[in-house]
């Protein structure tokens, strides 16, 4: 997925990660988040904090899924078999886990759940910035300190308005981007859904 934003190959990414027996695949998840980073570089300097942090930890899994354990990183189910088995998520001050790191992308994916239906649903002369703002608090804002709720919620600020927002993803009309959104949310949610399961299920959700 090289070049300009597109919201279709972030869909297709998304509903390619889940299989038959409910697995989510590392490989198409990461893109997802690469095509997401990809948008998010088109908003300007005043997000680069964010995709600065998003870009390490999307790397860093890259990292893992390219290794020498890169059997082990193929989905999230096997990770955390992995991860577990082999004592990696116990010791203290390991920042650089496969686990603590996709949770902290799983809890963005939430956020992002929340944006994309307040964007579909919202009326047209909405404000985006509200939209993003009422998203983050509902979500990813439980898990920053003040000093990064206070900058993301100042670069929210500077997003277009939804109709204008929706025309920078490169879907088409207004109404064609809000036709997407409606297709891709179910597989996003889907992915969300099963590494919220996982997480829960293995008491991996409060991670340092
Ligand atoms: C379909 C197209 C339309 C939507 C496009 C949205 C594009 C969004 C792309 C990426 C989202 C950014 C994901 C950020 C991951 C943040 C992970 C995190 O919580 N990291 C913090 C904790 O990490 P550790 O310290 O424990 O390692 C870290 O402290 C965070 C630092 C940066 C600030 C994160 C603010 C997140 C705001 C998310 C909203 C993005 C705004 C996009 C505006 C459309």
């Amino acid at each position: 997925m090289a070049g300009a934003f597109s919201l279709r190959e972030v869909l297709a990414a998304f509903q390619a990660c889940v299989t038959e027996r409910r697995e989510v695949l590392l490989g198409p998840y990461l893109s997802g988040w690469r095509g997401l980073i990809r948008f998010l570089h088109t908003l300007g300097a005043i997000f680069s904090f964010i995709s600065k942090d998003a870009v390490a930890k999307v790397q860093l899994m890259e990292d893992y899924c390219r290794g020498e354990q890169r059997e082990q990183y193929v989905s999230l189910q096997a990770m955390v078999r992995y991860e577990l088995a082999q004592g990696l998520l116990d010791a203290p001050g390991r920042p650089d886990s496969g686990c603590r790191t996709v949770l902290r992308l799983h809890r963005a994916l939430r956020w992002l759940q929340l944006f994309l239906e307040g964007l579909r649903t919202a009326r047209q002369d909405s404000r985006t910035s509200t939209i993003c703002t009422d998203s983050y608090n509902a979500s990813l804002a439980a898990y920053h300190p003040w000093v990064i709720r206070k900058a993301a919620t100042v670069a929210f600020r500077t997003l277009p308005p939804r109709d204008a927002f929706l025309q920078i993803m490169n879907v088409g009309t207004a109404e064609e981007a809000v036709a997407m959104l409606g297709e891709a949310l179910p597989y996003i949610g889907d992915v969300y859904d099963i590494t919220q399961q996982l997480f829960a299920q293995h008491e991996l959700l409060d991670l340092p």
